[in-house]
């Protein structure tokens, strides 16, 4: 699929997306729907879209066809003898999570113990190589009802282009992600953003990184929110316990699905950390997953999961997700709430693949 945009963060410029889809289906023929967030240039992290096929082909289908699963919790447990590979992982058990949520009947939501049926959102706009361009797409972005605004900023596409932005729009819920674009040696440079009034700053330093982060939090007003530094709970304990962020940015493909997800949100609120949902540019499949596990209770903050018209002609579902007055209305249907419909996601398809349970299975 092409998105409508390209996209620049301070890795590079995507637009067009593949997207690996797994549709679970039961012996009842209820299906559920995962999507994974891997994109085609392992930038973000060291996934792919052929290497999250390879992994669930090789070793993750395998290991789920040949017992039976009795919740989805049981997924991660099952898939963990696999190191990372956590949006491979993320795509099978969200299919999972989705045809068990549809077979208890009751939406996705409600299944992972959301209680919010809208969930505020924000929107995530990439770098602009002008800054008149970039002001416009924030005002028709506010127009839109977003509620907070978060720019992709990069060494030399920062300070001077917030302070425009700023200038223009001095009240706006605004924060910056710089995908891992500078060093600790740029405290100094990083001081400068504190007079903007950011609601935070995500993933400053390494992706690998929790050491650095801390050692910048202290000298920073500004809070750091961590995204690609963040793979389980026990990073955000670490993270926590070092003041390496003030925030936690979850994706549930980053993570390893909506199981860890879930207790990374109850960690974080345990510790009175606030979340909010990431996004990966997802079609409808992702995006839906992204709004039922927003609708648990610490997650605080709006997050990235746009309305499908912002990135699709089409999307992939039905209806899509829309936002009105920057909140997104969760769906009561059971599972992910939303049709995914099968003549678009056919017209998409490059290539499938049908594994089957052995005909002994019991
Ligand atoms: O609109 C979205 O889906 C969020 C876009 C976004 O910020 C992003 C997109 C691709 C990879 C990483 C990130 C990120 O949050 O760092
Ligand atoms: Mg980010």
């Amino acid at each position: 699929m092409n998105m409508k945009f390209p996209f620049t963060t301070s890795f590079g410029t995507q637009q067009r997306k593949e997207l690996l889809l797994v549709e679970a289906v039961d012996e009842d023929g209820l299906c559920g729907w995962g999507e994974s967030v891997a994109m085609l240039i392992p930038w973000y992290n060291e996934e792919t879209v052929k290497t999250n096929w390879n992994m669930l082909e090789d070793y993750m289908i395998p290991k789920l066809i040949q017992d039976s699963i009795e919740h989805p919790d049981d997924v991660s447990a099952k898939l963990s003898f696999i190191r990372k590979n956590h949006m491979a992982k993320a795509a099978i058990e969200g299919a999972i999570w989705d045809l068990y949520a549809k077979k208890q009947q009751v939406p996705l939501a409600r299944a992972l113990g959301g209680s919010r049926d809208n969930i505020e959102v924000g929107v995530s706009i990439g770098i602009h190589k002008d800054v008149k361009a970039l002001i416009q797409t924030i005002q028709d972005h506010l127009e839109q009802g977003y509620k907070r605004v978060k720019l992709k900023v990069m060494p030399g596409r920062d300070v001077e282009v917030i302070r425009e932005v700023r200038r223009h729009f001095p009240d706006v819920p605004l924060m910056v992600d710089a995908n891992s674009a500078y060093r600790l040696e740029d405290t100094d440079h990083l001081k400068q953003l504190d007079e903007f009034n950011l609601m935070m700053i995500e993933q400053p330093l390494a992706s690998d990184d929790i050491i650095d982060h801390a050692k910048l939090q202290a000298q920073l007003q500004t809070p750091i929110c961590l995204d690609e530094s963040i793979h389980s709970v026990d990073d955000a304990r670490k993270a926590i316990d070092l003041g390496s962020c003030g925030i936690i940015n979850i994706k549930i493909g980053r993570v390893g699905g909506l199981t860890e997800a879930k207790k990374i949100h109850d960690l974080c609120a345990e510790r009175q950390i606030p979340v909010w949902c990431g996004g990966m540019l997802e079609a409808g499949v992702g995006r839906a997953h992204n709004v039922a596990i927003t609708t648990l209770s610490n997650f605080l903050l709006p997050g990235d999961t746009a309305a499908s018209s912002r990135y699709w002609d089409e999307d992939i579902i039905e209806p899509e997700v829309t936002v009105s007055d920057g909140f997104i209305a969760v769906p009561d249907a059971p599972g992910i709430g939303y049709e995914v419909n099968r003549e678009k996601v056919d017209r998409y398809t490059l290539s499938s693949k049908v594994y089957r349970r052995p005909a002994d299975f019991s």
